[in-house]
């Protein structure tokens, strides 16, 4: 299940036991003759069902829907008028869903000022309404909801950014593996047709990798892999991406890099990593394909099956050499 459609389901599911429960204080209003606290129950229950209505409609895009601010924020700001204006003191008991629903169906930080802003103006309500002892029991209560609700939801959240880290990073190197590789190229290659910046990629394999892993055992070559993954996220720029393709090749990502560029990184990159001492095997060399965007390309294969390409040719040149394919030219 994607995100989008546990956070329908999530939000829709409270806004009906909300509605449920409201209506419920509804009826018993009606029927001991409360017809103000009626009206008022009936016009939240409303406003919880149409909270619900509004989650099916935007089950597209749940996050960004702005609706459910503007209708928690009814919601609180009614409960608070009638705090204020009724004199109802098991009206207090209204705020325990309001509560749950703000931090269920709003980002952490919205629904926890949402809920202050209800919880600190009710507290001296309370306070200039009631016995001391009574307020403080209600408002810790609420208050001891709140906390509650809110840690739970922020271990979710950090837990399912743990989750979505997992998923797109490999777990040898660190770097971003190649799932999120043809995801990000996607975007980046519709970012460089919408605005026209170039974008160049590389495709770098580790020369002698299998002699490297028979003769020192593949923990030292995963380790060689892990030490050229520091060393490359400390020459390249903020902005391009590194990626991790198998036990040997990398590929970078670089937005905004013209041919020439690309050329002057490639070099860079072999040069440094040529030049360095590497623990276990002391010296180690790299072939690197690179190519850059050209006006026809718009897919992300034909750029890794170039760059790959151009590779194996600098390869076929003799290790420690880079190797440069120019792009697909559409004549205008
Ligand atoms: N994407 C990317 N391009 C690089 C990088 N280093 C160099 N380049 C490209 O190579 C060109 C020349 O780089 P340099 O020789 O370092 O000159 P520079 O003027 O210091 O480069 P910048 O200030 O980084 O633009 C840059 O304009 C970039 O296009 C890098 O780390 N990443």
């Amino acid at each position: 299940m994607t995100e989008t459609r546990l956070r329908t389901w999530t939000h829709a599911f409270g806004y009906s036991i909300a509605c449920l429960f409201i209506f419920t204080l509804a009826m018993q209003n009606l029927r001991y003759g409360f017809y103000e606290l009626f009206y008022l129950a009936t016009g939240m229950a409303a406003l919880t069902l149409a909270g619900a209505i509004y989650t099916v409609i935007c089950r597209r895009h749940q996050l960004s829907a702005p609706g459910h601010l503007i209708i928690l924020s009814g919601l609180n700001s009614g409960m608070l008028a009638a705090l204020l204006t009724m004199d109802a003191p098991g009206i207090t008991h209204w705020a325990m869903p309001l509560v749950a629903l703000n931090l269920l169906v709003l980002p952490l930080r919205q629904g926890l000022a949402l809920s202050l802003l209800l919880l600190i103006p009710m507290s001296v309500i309370l306070f200039l309404q009631q016995a001391p002892a009574e307020a403080i029991t209600v408002i810790g209560g609420l208050f001891i909801l709140l906390s509650v609700a809110a840690l739970y939801i922020w271990h979710y959240d950090h837990m399912a950014q743990s989750a979505e880290d997992l998923a797109i990073t490999d777990p040898v190197t660190g770097a971003h593996n190649s799932r999120f590789l043809d995801e990000t190229l996607q975007k980046e290659i519709s970012r460089a047709i919408a605005t026209g910046h170039p974008l160049s990629v590389i495709d770098l394999s580790i020369d002698y990798a299998d002699e490297v892993a028979d003769l020192h055992g593949k923990d030292q070559v995963q380790g060689l892999f892990r030490h050229m993954t520091g060393h490359l996220f400390g020459v390249i720029r903020a902005g391009d991406t590194l990626y991790t393709l198998n036990d040997s090749e990398f590929f970078l990502i670089l937005p905004f890099t013209p041919e020439e560029g690309v050329r002057v990184i490639a070099e860079r990159i072999r040069r440094t990593i040529a030049e360095q001492k590497w623990p276990v095997v002391g010296k180690a060399t790299v072939s690197l394909g690179c190519t850059t965007r050209g006006s026809g390309d718009t897919r992300t294969d034909t750029l890794r099956k170039r760059a790959h390409q151009a590779m194996e040719e600098a390869r076929r040149r003799g290790p420690d050499s880079a190797w440069f394919s120019p792009g697909e030219t559409i004549e205008t």
